[in-house]
């Protein structure tokens, strides 16, 4: 039999998805060795102030990682630059892949420099495809699966990023996959963010009643729903993001997801507290505001849920609040599902739905390993 190829797995990040990643890691370690396939060997992991590069490149034990990780972390000592990282990374042997669980910006502004080392790249962060049009423009010029031909010949790598939308739902390979077919796309929307619907299905659910909507705001939290500071969700910018991210996709040039119009949750009040949890202590003051907007739509015998929607031909993206009839299939949602609709010339009238969890951390690392296996059936 052939000597398995080896990859080398970087991880940024051990947070809910890290550490989901992680688990489903060492299934797809031991699936891939049993087929004496990829030897895939968890070769660095990373968080904020602790990391250990296993530079002997045999791999370190993927169900122990994180305990090392924090046995090193308070050992202390100096933390090595993300930078210098990589450059050690790129003399792994075989193909290496980063996969960053974090949301961290300057990590996403790395990403032109991991391409260009020929290091691979999966992610759930949304920041390096939803900031500014040229950072995006710049990476897929650079990656081996942009729209450049020939970059692979210079030894650059892969990069997917299918949970940044609707977490492991398929929403951007669909979306590719209509438009590279030959199916023109003329409208997206729907409910876009597990953190939303999750609020809005809870605080005001169909059937009446409901919690507090701070009290929601913190089950979110818990729950793994929200970003790591769930004022990015509250603002409306999550969902702007994932909806710029989609806007590209079907060629719509948008300069970045605060270009257009987007409905904040967060009271004018808030607007300048110092931290996550000061905010989330005082959200609770504010909760009448929300409890208003649910007795006027009550009042019309219907319920409110936070949506978005790209209008591809007038070149228009809008998110925010609106009301729907109970009978309506947004209104019906539960937990943190997320409902996308894709009306293209090929499907008509009757949209193509993706509908399921769009939050949480299993489901998120899911679409990230999917895209690992992606990396893995490309570099063959
Ligand atoms: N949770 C979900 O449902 C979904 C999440 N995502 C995305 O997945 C990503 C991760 O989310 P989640 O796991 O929930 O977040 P968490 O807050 O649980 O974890 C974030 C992790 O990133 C680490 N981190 C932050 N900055 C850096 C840095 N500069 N260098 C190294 N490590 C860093 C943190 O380490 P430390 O604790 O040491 O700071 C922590 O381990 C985010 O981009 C999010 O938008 C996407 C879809 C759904
Ligand atoms: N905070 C986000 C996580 C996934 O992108 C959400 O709630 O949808
Ligand atoms: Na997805």
């Amino acid at each position: 039999m052939p000597p398995q190829k080896p990859l080398s797995i970087a991880l940024i990040g051990v947070g809910g998805v890290g550490t989901a990643f992680l688990s489903q890691l060492a299934h797809l370690q031991s699936h891939l060795r049993a087929k004496n396939k990829t030897d895939i060997r968890l070769v660095l992991i990373r968080r904020s102030n602790a990391q250990i590069l296993e530079s002997s490149w045999r791999g370190l034990d993927i169900g122990t990682a994180v305990k090392q990780l924090e046995d090193q972390r308070s050992s202390g000592g100096k933390l090595l630059g993300f930078e210098e990282t990589c450059v050690h990374l790129a003399t792994a042997p075989g193909q290496v892949v980063l996969v960053d669980c974090t949301s961290d910006p300057q990590i996403a502004g790395a990403y032109p420099g991991v391409l260009k080392k020929g290091i691979s790249i999966v992610t759930p962060n949304k920041k390096a495809f939803s900031s500014s049009f040229s950072d995006w423009q710049e990476i897929f010029s650079i990656a081996a699966n942009g729209p450049n031909a020939g970059e692979r010949e210079k030894g650059h790598g892969f990069i997917f990023h299918e949970s940044t939308v609707g977490a492991g739902l398929p929403v951007l390979s669909t979306l590719t996959e209509l438009i590279e077919t030959g199916d023109e796309v003329t409208k997206i929307e729907g409910v876009f963010s597990g953190t939303m619907s999750f609020l809005f299905n809870s605080f005001n659910p169909v059937a009446g009643g409901g919690g507090s909507f701070s009290a929601e705001v913190g089950k979110a939290k818990e729950l793994g729903y929200t970003e790591p500071d769930p004022r990015d969700d509250l603002n409306g910018l999550d969902v702007a993001r994932k909806l710029t991210i989609l806007a590209r996709l079907t060629g719509l040039p948008i300069e970045s997801p605060t270009s257009f119009a987007v409905q904040s949750l967060i009271p004018k009040e808030l607007e300048s507290c110092a931290s996550a949890d000061e905010f989330m202590e005082k959200l609770g003051e504010f909760d009448s505001r929300m409890d208003d907007l649910k007795a006027s739509a009550t009042a019309s015998g219907k319920v409110i849920r936070f949506v978005g929607s790209i209008d591809v031909g007038k070149g228009e993206v809008k998110v925010g609040l609106e009301e729907f009839e109970k009978s309506h299939p947004i209104a019906a949602l539960k937990g943190s599902d997320n409902i996308i609709n894709f009306y293209t010339k090929r499907y008509g009238s009757n949209p193509l739905i993706i509908q399921g969890a769009g939050a949480g951390a299993e489901v998120t690392a899911m679409g990230v390993t999917g895209d690992l296996l992606r990396v893995i059936r490309l570099l063959k």
